[in-house]
């Protein structure tokens, strides 16, 4: 549904996107990960056909968004970032408003505005007029004008910035349900989000690719992908963790916290892919020590988000571990 190749776009002498590439199909939903200033919403813009890009081509349900603009829009619901609904419009003036702008007349914008209203949850405020609604009904109620002609395609620019953890959630669940007919891209600072909502996700630092694959997939870059975390009673902390180095394929073992009764230690494997031999290995060697608790760790999107985008910080920290 979305086809983006070597996208680019310079504002005089910002490269703020270079030369990025990808594609997503109905039922995907693809998270934009990225720093601020990485080039997401410059890649959102132009895909919407918002603003024109310095190179490169976008296609959305075929349409050739430069030089078939009409068709290609008309297949998009878009949510920008900080979007403005700044109206005196009642919430229902506002949704009519945005069907009939829409091209929606007569029952058919009955009906999308009803639908929108029950989706978002705007019951409660639909003969507020919108200047005077909360960040969180705001943000729903452009929401809702960004879907009220049932998209294909859906570009969501932060969609649940500003939201309560109520509303946070009910948005994601919205996003994850629409997601499974429609293409979807949204950006998101929230890491969990790429759990809870995305097929799939791209990490963009200025203004390039630089990961891209399912939160799993993503996952198993990180360094803590299969370490082991083990709490062990009745034992001082540096026996442990020489216990446990001596171990072959064991690359370090670290102290995460030392209590009165128990140490809790992670241990690194030297080779990924290993999972299950080394908390094998590390229950053989510590035979007759009192094991608390024992898991394999799944590998954490914020150490793999950190080390792409901040790969020297992140190594000088690594290096005072
Ligand atoms: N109209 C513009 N004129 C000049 N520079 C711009 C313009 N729009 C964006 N930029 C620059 O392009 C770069 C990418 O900005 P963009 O807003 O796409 O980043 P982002 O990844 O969406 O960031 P954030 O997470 O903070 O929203 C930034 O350095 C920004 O200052």
């Amino acid at each position: 549904m979305i086809k983006v190749q070597n996208l680019a776009k310079t504002f005089g002498a910002k490269r703020a996107v270079d030369g990025v590439s990808f594609s997503v199909e109905r039922g995907e939903v693809l998270g934009f990960l990225g720093p601020n200033g990485a080039g997401k919403s410059t890649s959102m813009r132009m895909i919407t056909g918002f603003i024109p890009p310095t190179a490169g081509t976008i296609h959305v349900g075929g349409f050739d968004m430069v030089e078939n603009p009409i068709p290609a829009k008309r297949l998009i619901g878009y949510l920008p970032e900080n979007a403005p609904a700044y109206t005196d419009m009642t919430v229902y003036g506002f949704l009519n408003f945005a069907a009939e702008i829409r091209g929606l007349r007569g029952d058919a914008k009955k009906k999308a505005v009803y639908r929108v209203v029950e989706m978002c949850f705007l019951e409660n405020v639909l003969h507020q007029s919108v200047d005077t609604l909360s960040k969180g009904y705001r943000h729903r109620t452009c929401f809702a004008q960004s879907i009220i002609h049932d998209p294909e395609v859906l570009i969501l620019d932060e969609p649940t910035d500003g939201l309560d953890p109520n509303q946070k959630h009910e948005v994601r669940t919205l996003i994850r349900r629409m997601g499974e007919k429609k293409a979807i891209i949204f950006s998101t600072h929230i890491l969990e989000e790429v759990d809870a909502v995305c097929s799939r996700a791209m990490i963009i630092d200025r203004g390039k690719v630089v990961a891209n694959g399912t939160p799993q997939e993503l996952r198993q870059k990180s360094e803590f992908a299969g370490a082991v975390t083990l709490r062990v009673s009745g034992v001082a902390a540096n026996s442990l963790t020489q216990k446990l180095s001596q171990l072959p394929i064991v690359k370090r073992a670290v102290v995460v916290k030392e209590g009165a009764a128990s140490v809790t230690v992670r241990v690194f494997p030297k080779t990924a892919g290993i999972n299950g031999a080394l908390a094998e290995g590390i229950t053989d060697t510590l035979q007759g020590w009192k094991i608390e608790e024992l898991h394999t760790e799944e590998g954490r999107l914020d150490d793999v988000f950190r080390n792409i985008t901040m790969p020297d910080t992140a190594k000088e920290k690594e290096a005072t571990k």
